[in-house]
């Protein structure tokens, strides 16, 4: 089944409100032991669907990009220190007008991924208010992490690797680079906020 995105009419897509909110229960009856909720944050187009489906997949989802309408999940479970961990991922639509639809998911998440384009300036200086916004709507011990996706495209980069660690470090969050093409560091970043 091709995941989120086209699954709602234009007419809800334009709607926008929590009543059209995609859910869709994945992987049920799946073993472990401790389950965490997990929401990846970000501008639209940072790539936080690819990389979704970079780890529960291993795929990569190239093509015209299409805007996740509203919020969807996937669930992955890990093993981390011989435990089995459930990771219940929640893709957020990145768009100023389903804000107030993903607002009302962050309060249950034990972790936030929030997520910038390293070709993209303004979606890393957007990551300031997104810090902001977590703050004001977020648990006071969520566990946050900075990524900067599109790794790959060295030649297109705009932001510095030293910028995103040093913001990183201003908010005293853990950061990281990825690749949802390549995959790179995907995996790593899901499996340290899972630790
Ligand atoms: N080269 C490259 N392209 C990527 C990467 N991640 C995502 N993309 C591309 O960037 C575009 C946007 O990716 P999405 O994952 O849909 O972005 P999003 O953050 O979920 O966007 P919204 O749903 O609007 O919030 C797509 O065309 C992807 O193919 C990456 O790591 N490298």
């Amino acid at each position: 089944m091709s995941m989120r995105k086209a699954s709602l009419t234009d007419k809800q897509a334009k709607n926008g409100t929590s009543k059209y909110v995609l859910e869709r229960c994945a992987s049920i009856n799946e073993y472990y032991d401790i389950a965490f909720k997990v929401m990846l944050l970000g501008d639209s187009a940072v790539g936080k669907t690819c990389v979704l489906v970079r780890f529960k997949d291993g795929a990569f989802l190239g093509g015209n990009f299409i805007a996740t309408v509203g919020i969807d999940f996937r669930n992955k479970v890990v093993d981390v220190d011989n435990l089995k961990v459930k990771l219940q991922i929640w893709d957020t639509a990145g768009q100023e007008r389903f804000r107030s639809v993903t607002h009302a998911y962050y309060r249950d998440a034990q972790a936030l991924l929030l997520l910038y384009d390293i070709t993209n300036k303004p979606s890393f200086d957007n990551i300031r208010a997104w810090l902001t916004e977590i703050h004001e709507h977020a648990q006071k011990d969520v566990v946050i992490m900075l990524l900067g996706n599109k790794s790959d495209m060295a030649a297109e980069r705009v932001v510095k690797t030293e910028d995103g660690e040093k913001l990183a470090k201003e908010y005293g969050v853990p950061f990281m680079e990825t690749s949802a093409k390549t995959g790179v560091n995907v995996e790593l970043a899901f499996l340290a906020i899972a630790k």
